[in-house]
């Protein structure tokens, strides 16, 4: 049972350590070794092309405090929940599932443990059919209705159904297959599906309909939409199994949508939606990239698993990765953290880890119950390097907030432009950012930079002095391959699991989500009965009434 992570006997010596001021200058020029001791690689055994460098030296720690955030992790059992996790225990206790997506990355049978868990036996089977299924779009035998090829493809779904669709598309987009089009459709917002289906043609257009539940109203409705505009042009209504798959644990409901067994690809129960890209959910990456790239992908995911298993807990990058974390979430009053990617292809993977960490995070009650007495999940955010540093970095170096950030890189850029000349640019503020942020510039040097004719300017002077000590995370790989996204993503997805097993909450169920969907619910038949009168016999607060009548009132 999960205890309350306030009574953990090192949450107090945490406490008491987070009193005494680490300064990064200082730090630094007392300890040339600061980075080989605050750092470590890691390469991929099978995949070898993973070569990852973590350095946390620029953070406000010191051998104490991390120490004792380890003996945090040991007094939480962080291992024996990881364990059972990779056993297949049911470990999502509201919802009585065990939690296994590591169980779609095993294609070796590392984790023997979960094999007796219903479905796992069927994940290589259900590989199998996404390859022959994704070789023969992309080779082209696989024929619309009229006999053309497809040349594209529009992902329905939402949440995880279609955040890590996009971000891994993206990702990996120097693997694509240029000539197939791929398209996101997410929002229940009518633009989304009109402006994609303005540029698809429906004898060339494949609709993937991924919702693990299939009863989420978003992509059951534009789905339903997409299917529509289909049936305009093709008419008969055999014509479907040749354009619409659906990705789902949920065989009847698909069934009743009108989709072929056959044209089914399947998961199960123990695959989060947030955690389903490594499943059926992924065909649209398999679809993007190729199957032999996805299942590279795979591969990469479960370096990081057989590393999350065997690691020590101080050479372990995921419970590094979440101890860091949590030293300012709980011990310095960090509100946020910021991923800072300086790689283009990387431009979802922020919007990506929102859904990872604030959905699995973001509860106040533990396993046991108890309503925390500490803050758990961090507001995750961040753009790509270097559009963020002309956007918001000024609040990173001189607002009043402490933001922790994780700044990644690639040693090798896909596109060396001018030599690799850009790849220079970008990676020199890639390098002085997080050095700015930890050394800062101080009163002295900002006096001395700006000359005798300045240094009396005390407004001027103090404006460009930057306090510093903020802390940083760079983590350096060497080339965004897929088996490389596949090891980052499993790096933040147990970092995930280690935070929710100190702090003692369930990071796997959603509940969070369930009350505006039922209030929305029961708004819409007013919305579609235009029933002004009836509104306020619904019950609602004045506010909301009265935007209801707003809007009955006035939309046309
Ligand atoms: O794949 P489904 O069942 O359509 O769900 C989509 C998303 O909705 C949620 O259940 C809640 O928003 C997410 O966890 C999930 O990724």
């Amino acid at each position: 049972m999960s205890k309350l992570a306030t009574s953990y006997p090192s949450w107090s010596k945490l406490e008491q350590l987070s009193k005494q001021k680490i300064n990064l200058r200082e730090a630094f020029a007392k300890d040339p070794q600061r980075f080989q001791r605050y750092s470590r690689s890691f390469k991929g055994d099978r995949v070898k092309d993973i070569s990852l460098l973590f350095d946390f030296s620029k953070n406000l720690i010191d051998d104490d405090v991390l120490a004792s955030l380890i003996s945090l992790a040991k007094e939480a059992k962080v291992e024996e929940h990881r364990d059972a996790m990779l056993d297949g225990k049911p470990i999502n206790g509201s919802e009585d599932r065990a939690v296994l997506h590591i169980a779609l990355r095993d294609l070796e049978g590392d984790f023997k443990g979960k094999d007796s868990v219903a479905g796992v036996k069927e994940v290589i089977p259900e590989l199998k059919h996404m390859k022959e299924f994704s070789e023969a779009v992309r080779s082209g035998s696989w024929k619309g209705y009229t006999g053309k090829t497809i040349k594209s493809i529009v992902n329905i779904g939402i949440g995880g159904s279609d955040l890590g669709p996009v971000m891994a598309t993206q990702a990996l987009k120097p693997y694509s297959k240029r000539d197939l089009d791929a398209h996101f459709v997410s929002n229940i917002d009518g633009t989304h599906i009109a402006e994609t289906l303005k540029v698809c043609d429906p004898e060339t257009t494949l609709f993937i309909v991924a919702s693990k539940t299939f009863t989420t109203q978003e992509t059951i409705t534009n789905a339903t939409a997409a299917r529509d505009w289909f049936m305009e042009t093709a008419k008969d209504k055999a014509h479907v199994e040749k354009h619409f798959v659906a990705l789902s644990t949920n065989v009847k409901a698909a069934t009743e949508f009108g989709i072929a067994e056959a044209n089914m690809f399947k998961f199960w129960d123990w695959v989060g939606g947030r955690y389903s890209l490594w499943s059926a959910i992924g065909l649209s990456i398999a679809l993007v990239i190729g199957y032999e790239n996805f299942e590279e992908f795979l591969k990469g995911g479960n370096e990081m698993d057989r590393h999350f298993k065997n690691a020590k807990l101080e050479d372990n990058l995921p419970v590094l990765l979440a101890l860091i974390a949590i030293w300012y979430n709980n011990f310095h009053n960090a509100q946020s953290q910021a991923i800072l990617a300086y790689d283009q292809y990387m431009n979802k993977f922020a919007d990506f880890l929102e859904q990872l960490e604030m959905e699995s995070n973001g509860k106040f009650i533990t396993s046991n119950s108890e309503r925390v007495n500490y803050e758990t999940g961090p507001i995750i955010w961040g753009q790509p390097g270097t559009n963020g540093q002309h956007a918001f970095y000024q609040l990173i170096h001189q607002g009043t907030k402490l933001i922790p950030c994780d700044f990644l890189a690639p040693v090798e850029s896909q596109n060396p432009i001018r030599g690799g000349e850009l790849h220079d640019i970008l990676l020199s503020n890639f390098f002085a950012q997080p050095e700015a942020l930890a050394f800062g510039k101080t009163e002295e040097e900002v006096k001395k930079e700006l000359g005798p004719k300045d240094a009396g300017n005390t407004f001027l002077v103090k404006s460009k002095v930057f306090e510093g000590n903020k802390p940083t995370n760079s983590i350096m790989f060497q080339k965004l391959t897929p088996g490389t996204l596949g090891a980052l993503v499993a790096l933040y997805e147990h970092k995930v699991a280690v935070q929710g097993f100190v702090w003692g909450i369930n990071s796997f169920d959603q509940m969070g989500v369930e009350l505006g969907k039922v209030l929305a619910k029961k708004i819409l038949p007013v919305l579609q009965q235009a029933d002004a009168q009836k509104v306020d016999s619904e019950g609602h607060d004045s506010s909301t009434s009265g935007l209801i009548k707003h809007y009955l009132s006035n939309r046309k």
